[in-house]
């Protein structure tokens, strides 16, 4: 019988950290080999299950990814944009599959992450739903169909934990449709209007962002055109489908050759 494969959660105390702590405890098709806080944490040193609230899980959260990773086969990360760069330079030294889920990454950000991918299969997404990623074709699609006499508009709404903006998902997402229209999204992109903004410019796409209360994320593309509208939506009320596609994506990433994929490729959409 195949060993199930040993995953690091890196950021484990945190809001995506433990779902995917309790995720691989359940799932029957993985093992917790090491858990990831940062340097100072109270956490550190003790039994991540205890730290939960709940039983031991028997694995301490440690601050030292170099020994955490040189035991795993996975690392799911969903921290922050400078740890995720570290963490995928170590993954990859160590020839563990790299998720991250991590957003906010600047172009630095990514192409270092680019370079770790050449030694070692990295997953990366803004967004590891399933729902998401179908959204992403389908507004691939509803763009490509029409023409800039629609209007897009990409609008979303998270947590006020949340600290970047536009949301990943939401990037994704303007990505795809800019895509469909042919063009690159830095080129239509147009995010946080205030004051005399001046008419719509043809052939843009706009980015607004809600924060408040505990919104898990929310996501709307409008096709917006003279007398008609067209709205495509994603709501998250469950943070267990970003754990889940998180798994799926170390798991399938097992098989994989070195490289950069995302959970398009992973679901095969
Ligand atoms: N791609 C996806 O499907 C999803 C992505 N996210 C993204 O995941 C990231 C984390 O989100 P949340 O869990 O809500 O945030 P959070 O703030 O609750 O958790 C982040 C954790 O990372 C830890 N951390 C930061 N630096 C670290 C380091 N150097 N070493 C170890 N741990 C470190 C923090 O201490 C914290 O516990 C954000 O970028 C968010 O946008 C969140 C949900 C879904
Ligand atoms: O920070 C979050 O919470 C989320 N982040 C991701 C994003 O930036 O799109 C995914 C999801 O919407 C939740």
């Amino acid at each position: 019988m195949q060993t199930m494969p040993g995953i690091v959660v890196t950021g484990a105390s945190g809001r995506m950290g433990q779902m995917l702590i309790r995720t691989i405890a359940a799932s029957g098709k993985a093992r917790l080999v090491g858990c990831l806080e940062r340097p100072g944490h109270a956490w550190l040193g003790r039994d991540v299950g205890e730290c939960m609230g709940g039983a031991p899980l028997g694995v301490r959260v440690s601050d030292d990814p170099l020994e955490a990773f040189a035991q795993a086969q996975g690392v799911i990360d969903f921290t922050a944009p400078a740890a995720t760069v570290e963490f995928a330079a170590l993954a990859a030294q160590a020839r563990a599959v790299h998720v991250i889920g991590t957003t906010g990454l600047e172009p630095g950000h990514i192409a270092a992450i680019e370079a770790a991918a050449r030694h070692a299969v990295i997953v990366r997404a803004g967004n590891m739903s399933l729902g998401v990623n179908l959204l992403v074709r389908l507004t691939q699609k509803v763009a490509q169909a029409l023409d800039a006499d629609w209007d897009i508009e990409v609008v979303e709404a998270h947590h006020r934990m949340k600290v970047d903006a536009p949301s990943g998902t939401a990037l994704m997402l303007g990505a795809a449709a800019a895509e469909g229209r042919g063009v690159t999204l830095d080129q239509a992109m147009v995010s946080g209007r205030h004051g005399i903004t001046g008419a719509r410019e043809r052939g843009s796409i706009g980015f607004s962002a809600i924060r408040g209360g505990d919104i898990v994320g929310e996501h709307d593309v409008i096709f917006a055109a003279d007398g008609e509208r067209i709205v495509l939506r994603h709501l998250a009320t469950d943070r267990g489908i970003f754990a889940r596609g998180a798994l799926r994506a170390v798991l399938w990433g097992q098989d994989q050759k070195p490289g950069h994929y995302d959970m398009i490729d992973v679901l095969g959409l």
